[in-house]
């Protein structure tokens, strides 16, 4: 599918935030460990949820779903034996599973995504499993790999942080099961790391205890523990949201996100502070962003290692800001479903924008006048770069054709119906 994206003066209209990925996933992850049926409201819908619900049920878990409401009956520690799991293009999903994994006796990770997960690395979670009794297959640290396990054994731990935090939430989840207490320890920085407030939160909520220390990179993790049976509810998703925030931020715009708890642990929370920094006229008052942008916009500087999945939508809307903004601390973006600096900023410069990378950083120099557009850009599998560069289409002056853009589907399948339902001049036809 491609995406015709034309220019829009204007956005208008209300929309109902779609559930948050990462709870989804987590919330998943902790009913399947459990003994019980755990109850998840507004589970989140879209090809990396669905890649947890397949997996999960492949191990053993029964889910069953009705309206907005999924039920799961867990499989504790005793998955199923399964010989082989297919995470379609889930890192999420990939990495927690690998730690699952080590109850079963053999399972191979295929690599169904060879230009997108199957590039990424995930050598700092094999190095942590294989100081666990756990020996693995691997292809220089990728996909496809083979977790031959059985019996994982707890213990001192050490787990590198600076490439992705998932390592870190992976191991998180499986070490309360193990018979012997553990003690992990994060070495070198620690990358994403709201993220893992977010996977703290939910496994206590699932009745596990832990002790982690406040710059969480020790914990001291007590083993023989079960998760308990729960009911959960999915809140709204503020990476996809971004998105959405950022078109109306560089539109005329009246347009109110629903379901954004101001409270949430959510890093990507922090885009609210970044379009404010922006000079975007918004309020956030009982779950609901209302943005009445007049296109105005002013170059931004921000550690995006808090926000870690909406810089690129910010980027996006700093493209159009007065001024040179810098988004920095956002070397690991190099590790997602494409390289986030150089093939997004690549895609960027087609469409006209003024943008400069560092290794670790974006630079902007913003048109306020608008970019010129009229090209056709490649998605690279990934769903952030297709959102973001639609937001820049909106504002360019001859529109843009964004190629292969079903893969927006990974997160956020309703995101043109979304946009197009405030005003949006989106076409989609085959390619
Ligand atoms: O734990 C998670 O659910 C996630 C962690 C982040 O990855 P990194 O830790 O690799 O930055 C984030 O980008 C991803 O979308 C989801
Ligand atoms: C990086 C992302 O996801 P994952 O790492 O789970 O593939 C994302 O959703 O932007």
């Amino acid at each position: 599918m491609k995406a015709i994206v034309r220019p829009t003066a204007a956005l208008q209209g209300e929309i109902n935030a779609l559930s948050s990925k990462n709870y989804t996933t987590r919330y998943m992850l902790v009913g399947a460990l459990a003994d019980g049926t755990s109850t998840i409201r507004f589970p989140a819908h879209s090809e990396d949820s669905d890649a947890m619900r397949r997996c999960i049920r492949d191990l053993g878990a029964d889910l069953i779903e009705e309206g907005d409401t999924m039920t799961i009956r867990g499989f504790g520690r005793h998955p199923k034996p399964v010989r082989e799991l297919n995470v379609g293009n889930a890192g999420a999903v990939l990495r927690f599973l690998m730690s699952v994994a080590a109850f079963c006796p053999e399972v191979t990770f295929v690599n169904a995504y060879p230009d997108s997960l199957g590039k990424r690395p995930h050598d700092d979670l094999i190095a942590a499993l294989g100081q666990m009794n756990v020996s693995i297959d691997h292809n220089n640290g990728k996909l496809p790999i083979t977790i031959r396990g059985g019996h994982p054994k707890g213990g001192r731990i050490q787990v590198s942080g600076n490439v992705s935090s998932q390592f870190l939430s992976s191991l998180l989840f499986m070490t309360p099961l193990l018979d012997e207490d553990s003690e992990i320890e994060v070495l070198h920085d620690l990358k994403s790391k709201v993220v893992v407030g977010q996977t703290l939160e939910v496994i206590r909520q699932a009745g596990i205890r832990l002790e982690s220390s406040d710059d969480l990179m020790h914990y001291r993790i007590p083993g023989r523990q079960r998760y308990e049976a729960k009911e959960y509810v999915v809140q709204g998703d503020y990476p996809g949201s971004a998105a959405i925030l950022a078109a109306a931020a560089v539109t005329r715009s009246d347009v109110r996100v629903l379901r954004l708890e101001e409270a949430s642990k959510q890093g990507e929370r922090a885009v609210i502070d970044v379009l404010r920094a922006m000079n975007v006229p918004l309020t956030h008052e009982n779950g609901i962003v209302h943005v009445r942008g007049d296109g105005k916009l002013k170059a931004v500087e921000f550690d995006g290692d808090h926000f870690t999945d909406a810089v690129l939508a910010m980027v996006a809307a700093a493209v159009f800001a007065e001024g040179t903004s810098r988004f920095y601390n956002v070397e690991n973006l190099r590790y997602k479903e494409c390289d986030r600096i150089t093939d997004y900023l690549n895609e960027l410069r087609k469409a006209g924008a003024d943008v400069e990378e560092r290794q670790s950083e974006i630079i902007v120099h913003g048109k306020p006048e608008g970019v010129e557009g009229g090209v056709e850009i490649d998605a690279h599998f990934d769903h952030r770069v297709i959102m973001a560069l639609t937001v820049v289409g909106l504002r360019s002056k001859r529109g843009l054709t964004i190629r292969d853009a079903h893969h927006v589907a990974k997160s956020y399948p309703q995101y043109f119906d979304h946009l197009r339902s405030i005003g949006a001049q989106v076409e989609l036809a085959d390619q």
